[in-house]
This record gives C-alpha cells, sequence and structure tokens, in this order.
C-alpha cells in the first residue's frame, strides 16, 4: 500500500500501488476533516466500486482516479459534476489517443462510449457534512475489459491505442481543471450541457429507458436545464431525473 504524494496540475495527488477503491479512500478523507481539492489514485483497486453497487473490475493497466472536491457547489446542483466529469474523460481520451477522437461519445447519464462501447465509468458519492465534499470517481479501460458485462465493452488497447494510465491521468486532470472552470460552480451549465449534447450517443434516436417502478422506449430529446433526460413518446416527454438507458446498440 504504498503512496506517493505529487502535484498533478496543481492539485495534490496520492498514488497508491493498490486500494480498495479510491472513492472509499476519499470518502474516509472528507469525512476525517481532509479539503479537497485532492487526486487519489490507485493502480489496482480490490474493491472497486460501480454505479448501482456493482462492482468495477480494477487490474493493473487501468486507470483508477477519484477526485475530492470540498464545497464545489450547492448541493442540490451537485449532480451535474456527472457532465463535467463525463466531458473531462472525453477530452483526456481524445487528447491522449486523437485517432480514437471521433468514435467517441458520452452516454447519458454518465458514461463514456467508444464505437458504442463502454471505456470508462463514473461514480459520483458525496459527503453532506459540513461542508458539503463530491468525490468524483473515473475508471477507464486502458489496457483491458471486463469479458461479463451486460453491455458492450472495450478498452483503449484493443481499439488500437497505447495509453498509459498515468500518462491520460495528466491530460484528466488538466481537462477537469478547464471543464470545472467552464462550470463555474453551476454558473456555466448551459454551456456543459450544451458541450455535451454535441457528444451524445444516440440524439434524436428510439431508446428504452429502465425506471425504478417501469420501463419505457421513446426517441433521445436532449436534456433539460437541470440535465434531466428528455424522452418524447405517445404520452407525452418525459424529463427523467435516475435511471437507465439503453438501445442504439450502446451500453
Ligand atoms: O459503474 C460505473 O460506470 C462507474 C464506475 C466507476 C469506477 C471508478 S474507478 C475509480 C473510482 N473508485 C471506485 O471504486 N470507483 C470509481
Amino acid at each position: 500500500m504504498n503512496r506517493e504524494a505529487t502535484d498533478l496540475a496543481g492539485v495534490r495527488h496520492i498514488a497508491f500501488d493498490s486500494l480498495g477503491s479510491t472513492n472509499a479512500e476519499a470518502l474516509v478523507r472528507a469525512r476525517t476533516g481532509e479539503r479537497g481539492p485532492l487526486w487519489i489514485t490507485a493502480a489496482q483497486q480490490e474493491i472497486g466500486r460501480g454505479r448501482r453497487g456493482k462492482e468495477w473490475a480494477s487490474p493493473v493497466g487501468n486507470l483508477y482516479s477519484s477526485l475530492l472536491l470540498t464545497d464545489p457547489a450547492p448541493q442540490a446542483i451537485a449532480a451535474q459534476l456527472s457532465f463535467v466529469a463525463a466531458l473531462a474523460l472525453h477530452d483526456a481520451v481524445a487528447d491522449r489517443a486523437p485517432h480514437l477522437g471521433p468514435l467517441l461519445t458520452v452516454k447519458w447519464p454518465n458514461d463514456v462510449l467508444l464505437g458504442g462501447a463502454k471505456i470508462a465509468g463514473i461514480l459520483i458519492e458525496a459527503e453532506s457534512g459540513p461542508p458539503f465534499a463530491a468525490v468524483i470517481g473515473m475508471g477507464v479501460n486502458c489496457a483491458s475489459h471486463p469479458a461479463d458485462t451486460p453491455y458492450p465493452a472495450t478498452d483503449l488497447r484493443t481499439a488500437g491505442a497505447n495509453v498509459m494510465p498515468e500518462m491520460l491521468l495528466r491530460a484528466l486532470a488538466a481537462a477537469m481543471q478547464a471543464r470545472l472552470a467552464q462550470w463555474d460552480r453551476g454558473q456555466g451549465f448551459a454551456a456543459i450541457r450544451s458541450a455535451w449534447l454535441k457528444r451524445a450517443a444516440g440524439l434524436g434516436q428510439d431508446i428504452r429507458v429502465r425506471l425504478p417502478e417501469r420501463e419505457f422506449s421513446g426517441v433521445f430529446d436532449g436534456l433539460d436545464e437541470q440535465g434531466r433526460l428528455l424522452v418524447r413518446s405517445e404520452d407525452g416527454t418525459t424529463a427523467v431525473t435516475a435511471g437507465e438507458v439503453f438501445g442504439f446498440g450502446q451500453a
């Protein structure tokens, strides 16, 4: 469990050889009074966390990073950080593997796809505080991807790009800084929303949405000003706050 403290685009960074989860480490630090911004990374995770309580397979060779932010914005709009992070991941991968840029898309609420297959995931967790703290966990499949996912997945190596996690992290730290500045604690969400929509998978296409209580189909019509997914069906337009999207052959 070696640790190494460095600086990443002007932000403190602690790199571990191995951790249970970089998100868990960042949350414990927030709870015990550590203030962000702080990057926590690990070469591998023993119990990497995915969304909806799923495991995130975390062997050596991929990127596992969490950015701890203290009081990044009013708690009610902190979910917007998932769009900020998706754009930063998109920017960073396109920076390190420019030939793959045209194949990269973002998928609501917070995945990055390469050729329609998932290449990166985001898990945002928070400590209500005070002070309110948000942990933005980001995993990128650089060298490998799990074979047993219920959705298509891929990795940069399979796509023909040899990108070391450390190099991708540098690009990600710079991109996060730029996108957080653009977001401006929520004041700039309109610009983030429009940049996200330009990169969105399946805009204008039929999708299927799974809500906790039901499933329905419709046309992916965009995002509202709060980042809710707009789905048009015979019943009118539904604004979805939390759910799972599938269809158009994507994850
Ligand atoms: O299910 C998803 O798509 C979200 C995956 C998030 C994985 C990252 S890897 C770094 C950070 N630490 C974790 O335990 N999870 C996130």
